[in-house]
């Protein structure tokens, strides 16, 4: 896991570090600008040096700009450089680089119909955004976002014959914390970020626009001299599994735990079935479906090493919880309103590990204060954001409102807000899944770029992924962690077995990836 970080806490620790005279504005500016030249010729090795169109904003992403235009010309590369602002108003380290730069090249100051014309008869080269930054606050210019949004549309036509497109820290035009586009935001090959990724970077607000990670292209982030310690409260990027997937020589079955899927009425199994194949193969030891009597011959039909109980009721479960064995519980796939009512009161009466999913959660969603305060840490809930919206009105409707001003409302403020609000681990999926606690602890894990896992969009991948973290849970994964990695593994299922997937191809993926995992 590393971690990403919010514009603040960025300004926070440049600010800090720059305080503490560790280091100097203008040396951070030079690192952030020597290292996009570096990831530039890293990612583009057979590029040539050729023109590079520099496009430069008011502020320091603009100073980067200059830096990179420096070493660019250094190394044999034709420079054109535009401004979009007043050079006697950049900040005091931008205006130092632009004054190294003016005794170098020209600056053209900003023409939106000049830049149009030069980006339409770019075929080769550079195109370096460095206009705005972790700075921008407001939409671009609406000029400069309808100059920007001709080139995207031309670029995507003349995918052979273009040049690259590298954002200097972000996109233009993308709000870092939560990866809205501002309107008009400007879209990447490569994104150079310096220091830690910021959360924009791996968000991805769904379209129109798309924002976030659809836009930056490939994400690389250059150490530039910052102090290494973690910040505090910021957020995990799951890149891994946290914790340990085999299993020892030793084991035996019962160290595994027993989960327990609750099943609803007759022709309505599959869900469950889903979920009890998945915790099955993400190790648990035992998995038990608890089926209405109605539905017991349909599941009897289907299971081999999942075994199955009858239950008929809450009051039942409440008795069948006294056996500690089973040590982890899966409520909602399949499950049916009424059942739902029933049977989720009984489970967190007994305190256990316990997903809430689909059923799990809707059924509460009209008077959701009761079902808070029955949740507790060993809770996990996994809405989709159509679920997350009724139980969390407000924070969606937050989320979903047109931004005009930014920092804009994120995931991770809204899933953080969630969790604190209903007492217990909120995982919210999407391309970007969301993972907090109610202490504010916090991950995301995006299967965007590279790893995108577009087929996991397909009926009962979500029921899969309440299994996975249901059985990891079994086997002794804490409430966080099993939903952390559970968003991981479910992805990687995915992507191991690539176009045509369906749910039920999710569990049988699994020893695949725990063999890549050199499990
Ligand atoms: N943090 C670090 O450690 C390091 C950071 N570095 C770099 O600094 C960048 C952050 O720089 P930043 O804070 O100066 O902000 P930036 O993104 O350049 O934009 C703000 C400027 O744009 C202006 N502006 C805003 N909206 C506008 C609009 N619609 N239309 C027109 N103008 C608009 C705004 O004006 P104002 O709001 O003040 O009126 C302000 O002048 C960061 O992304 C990274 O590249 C590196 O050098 C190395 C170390
Ligand atoms: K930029």
């Amino acid at each position: 896991m590393s971690e990403i970080l919010s514009s603040a806490q960025m300004r926070g620790i440049e600010q800090q570090a720059i305080a503490s005279g560790a280091v100097a504005g203008l040396e951070l500016m030079e690192r952030a600008g020597a290292g996009v030249v570096a990831q530039i010729a890293t990612v583009f090795p057979d590029l040539p040096p050729s023109t590079a169109l520099i496009l430069c904003g008011p502020g320091n992403n603009g100073g980067d700009g200059f830096v990179i235009a420096r070493l660019l010309h250094e190394r044999g590369w034709d420079i054109d450089l535009h401004l979009l602002g007043d050079p006697a108003r950049l900040p005091p380290d931008a205006r130092s680089n632009y004054q190294r730069w003016a005794a170098i090249g020209p600056v053209t100051p900003w023409n939106d119909a000049k830049i149009e014309d030069l980006l339409d008869k770019m075929a080769s080269g550079l195109v370096v955004d460095a206009l705005f930054g972790t700075g921008l606050t407001r939409p671009m210019p609406p000029e400069t976002a309808r100059t920007w949004h001709g080139f995207a549309t031309l670029l995507h036509r003349a995918q052979n014959a273009r040049p690259q497109v590298v954002a200097v820290d972000i996109p233009s035009g993308l709000c870092s914390d939560s990866g809205r586009d501002f309107e008009g935001a400007f879209w990447a090959d490569l994104t150079v970020s310096f220091h830690r990724a910021k959360w924009g970077h791996y968000l991805a607000p769904s379209g129109p626009p798309e924002g976030g990670a659809a836009r930056c292209g490939l994400v690389v982030t250059v150490d530039i001299g910052l102090p290494q310690a973690p910040a505090p409260g910021s957020v995990q990027l799951v890149e891994r599994p946290s914790s340990f997937l085999g299993k020892t020589m030793r084991a035996h079955k019962y160290g595994h735990g027993h989960a327990l899927v609750l099943a609803g009425g007759a022709g309505k199994g599959g869900a469950a079935r889903l979920a009890a194949r998945a915790a099955l193969r993400v190790g648990a030891g035992l998995v038990t479906v608890a089926a209405s009597q109605p539905a017991i011959a349909e599941h009897a039909a289907q299971l081999t090493a999942i075994m199955l109980r009858a239950l008929p009721d809450g009051y039942t479960l409440r008795g069948m919880l006294q056996d500690e064995r089973l040590n982890a519980l899966c409520l909602g796939p399949g499950l049916g309103a009424a059942r739902a009512q029933d049977m989720v009161p009984a489970a967190l009466w007994a305190k256990r590990a316990t997903v809430l999913d689909a059923d799990a959660l809707t059924a509460f969603a009209d008077d959701p204060a009761p079902y808070f305060a029955q949740l507790h840490d060993k809770v996990v809930l996994t809405p989709h954001l159509g679920e997350f919206r009724q139980l969390f009105p407000d924070l969606a409707a937050r989320l979903a409102a047109p931004v005009s001003r930014g920092p804009a409302y994120s995931k991770i403020e809204a899933v953080r807000a969630a969790a604190a609000r209903a007492g217990c681990v909120v995982l919210l999926k999407g391309p970007d899944t969301v993972i907090a606690d109610p202490s504010g602890r916090a991950a995301l894990h995006s299967a965007t770029g590279a790893n995108a896992a577009p087929w996991l969009a397909t009926a009962g991948s979500g029921d899969v992924l309440a299994g996975l973290a249901c059985g990891l849970m079994a086997r002794g994964h804490s409430a966080f962690d099993a939903a952390a990695n559970a968003a991981w593994l479910h992805a990687a299922a995915a992507r191991a077995f690539g176009p045509g997937l369906i749910a039920e191809d999710l569990p049988e993926m699994l020893p695949q990836v725990f063999r890549e995992l050199g499990l």
